[in-house]
């Protein structure tokens, strides 16, 4: 793989989806104790796409999305991440590839001793194009977008869970990446927080025609999606579109 860089982006993004599995095979373990837990997954991604991954416990969600954001190296099959083969692809490749997606977890894994803003701020720092850029305005400003103008120096102990949640996705979303992956964000929320976090997400995502690839159990979120993808004993069973009727907007 080679490294990829802005415009190169720019341009497969245009011009081919995302994403884009073909034919994914995935084994945990050795030997005897060898499992698969994907089976050929075809799946295709696009641009500013909404997709909510769902299904069982132990579906394969988790490992179909920790593969599509490099967080695990694909074994079989065709994985492309915004135009880039990442089927086998080395560690410093995957690393460098995370650089270019925003992850949002179900715990928000924000640093404790940092503040809001610091915690937004550390994000912009991995990405060399914002080093001469104020940091600290863009920070705020992207707090200030999901509702936490008045909260950016506190610590994530002061702050409620989906306030925490909020300022995680100000994390995934402040460096405008391509793609943001998102396990369970609404899990150790309650229903109006996590509608709010959801609702949140969805709006920044839109601004920055961003790609946003979800997997949950709450079928109360179910609508935000563009489209629905359902998993089962690890393989993907429906994949459809949501119409404009279904999505409360
Ligand atoms: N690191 C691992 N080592 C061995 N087996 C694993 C590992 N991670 C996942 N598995 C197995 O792979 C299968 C798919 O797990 P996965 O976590 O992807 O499912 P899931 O749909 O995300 O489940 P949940 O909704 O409970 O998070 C399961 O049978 C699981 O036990």
């Amino acid at each position: 793989m080679q490294n990829i860089t802005g415009a190169d982006i720019e341009q497969q993004t245009k011009s081919e989806p995302v994403i884009s599995a073909c034919n994914i095979n995935h084994y945990f373990g050795e030997g005897e104790l060898r499992k698969q837990a994907l089976f050929d997954i075809d799946l295709s991604i696009n641009a500013g796409e909404i997709v909510i991954m769902t299904g069982p416990s132990g579906s394969g969600k988790t490992t179909l999305l920790t593969l599509m954001g490099g967080l695990r190296s694909a074994q079989s099959g065709s994985l492309k991440i915004l135009g880039q083969e990442i089927c086998g692809a080395t560690k410093k490749q995957l690393t460098q590839l995370r650089q270019k997606i925003g992850y949002i977890f179900q715990a928000h894994n924000l640093l404790t001793f940092l503040t809001a803003k610091q915690n937004v701020r550390m994000s912009l720092e991995l990405h060399d194009d914002y080093l001469d850029k104020d940091m600290n305005k863009i920070a705020t400003e992207i707090l200030q977008q999901v509702g936490l103008g008045e909260r950016v120096d506190y610590y994530p102990d002061s702050l409620s869970g989906g306030q925490k949640q909020r300022v995680a996705i100000a994390r995934a979303l402040v460096s405008h990446p391509k793609i943001v992956l998102a396990d369970e964000p609404t899990a150790a929320l309650d229903k109006k927080s996590g509608r709010d976090v959801v609702e949140m997400m969805q709006v920044l995502a839109k601004e920055q025609d961003c790609t946003i690839l979800l997997v949950t159990h709450d079928n109360r979120i179910l609508d935000i999606a563009d489209r629905i993808v359902y998993m089962e004993d690890g393989r993907l069973v429906s994949d459809g579109s949501v119409n404009a009727s279904e999505k409360v907007q």
